[in-house]
């Protein structure tokens, strides 16, 4: 759902910011340091409830300043907006609220505003740990599955009730067997829904991949795995693996270990590609995911690309406009040059645009 306001306030060097946006295209530019990434990450908090860069939420807060604020009006299809907003004091909690009332799961405000990231982080999602790509995919599923968040909260917080139990002094097996019961149980039923939106996935970026123009002995494969040994039940794996989970503290197997490998003529993709590749790559896989989300749910999502020419060439910069054109989708788009990112909105043949220039943490559409 597009956010036709925003309004942000001490977040980094943006003190006062209100902008009204595009519901298509929005195009930043402007000088390092700015401000282009503090403004994408502040819609990334209200749409995540976290940053995208730190875990220290007090470092997003301007120096000095009391607090930071974040507010969106986000257009429904009923064609009444939502109001959602977040305040974040130096000291205590964060408070979220959409049209008035707190909001205490982070769940509530990704159903509220779907968004997706492509940034520098990004790159992550081919050498970074595991549970970055299972994020990435878990995006979907929890898009389009409405049982899975619930079945993934229930599941996370009998991993942690396992954990602890793994690590008391003493325990017996006894102990442990209601949560393995209840592990075996959600992890099957989270693998059933993640099984469900892996072929659409695949086929999806099968779809993209010849796009972007790799070398043609170049075969991508992306493999996925459900984090336990095929052909055993959740349950036989977690009893033969009881030594080990002991002695580690915390459970080894299960749907919070799956993976979804991407190979390269079976080698890391990480290894093959070059950053601009890389780059385009995992484009495709946001593309996908929000290509399949708009045909299921058919509602709008967000896509915040913060310095999209960055790594890329024209060539790899017009394949990503393309299937940006492709997507029903509100973009946000940053970049240094003011002429980069005109040439982008003459590619958004006509669709809603508006180019903003950012400034020493002011932004300013251009020609309005
Ligand atoms: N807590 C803070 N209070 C005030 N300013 C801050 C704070 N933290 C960082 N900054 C400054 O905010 C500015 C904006 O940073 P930001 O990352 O948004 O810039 P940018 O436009 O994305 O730059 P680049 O093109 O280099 O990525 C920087 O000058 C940074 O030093």
């Amino acid at each position: 759902m597009p956010i036709t306001q925003l309004k942000i306030n001490g977040v980094r060097n943006l003190t006062n910011v209100e902008l009204e946006l595009s519901e298509g295209f929005n195009f930043f530019y402007g000088e390092n340091g700015s401000g282009k990434t503090s403004l994408l990450e502040a819609i990334s908090l209200l749409a995540h409830g976290r940053s995208f860069r730190t875990v220290n939420y007090r470092q997003l807060i301007q120096h000095e300043q009391p607090h930071m604020s974040v507010f969106a009006e986000v257009a429904q299809q009923s064609g009444i907006a939502s109001k959602v907003g977040v305040l974040r004091p130096q000291r205590g909690q964060s408070t979220f609220k959409i049209d008035g009332s707190p909001v205490y799961s982070s769940a509530s405000l990704a159903s509220l505003l779907p968004l997706q990231v492509i940034n520098s982080k990004s790159f992550d999602l081919l050498d970074g740990p595991r549970k970055v790509r299972r994020g990435m995919f878990d995006w979907l599923v929890f898009h389009v599955k409405h049982e899975f968040s619930v079945l993934w909260r229930d599941y996370t917080k009998a991993v942690k009730q396992r954990n602890s139990l793994l690590r008391r002094d003493k325990i017996s097996g006894y102990e442990l067997a209601p949560w393995d019961i209840e592990l075996n149980r959600l992890g099957i039923s989270i693998d059933a829904l993640r099984q469900e939106c892996l072929q659409p996935f695949l086929d999806k970026v099968d779809t993209l991949i010849p796009d972007i123009n790799l070398p043609k002995e170049y075969r991508v494969d992306i493999e996925y795995q459900r984090g336990w040994t095929e052909g055993q039940t959740l349950s036989e794996a977690l009893t033969e693996s009881y030594a080990k989970d002991r002695k580690y503290g915390y459970t080894t197997c299960g749907a919070h270990k799956s993976e979804l490998k991407v190979l390269i003529n079976k080698q890391a993709a990480a290894e093959v590609l070059s950053r601009g590749q890389q780059k385009s790559l995992i484009a495709a896989f946001m593309f996908a995911e929000l290509q399949i989300f708009q045909q299921l749910m058919n509602k709008p999502s967000v896509l915040l690309i913060d310095d999209l020419p960055a790594e890329l060439d024209q060539q790899h910069i017009q394949c990503l406009a393309n299937w940006l054109l492709d997507l029903d989708t509100q973009v946000f788009v940053t970049g240094i040059y003011a002429e980069d990112m005109d040439r982008l909105k003459n590619k958004m043949n006509n669709k809603p645009c508006k180019v903003f220039h950012v400034k020493h943490g002011e932004i300013n559409e251009c020609n309005p």
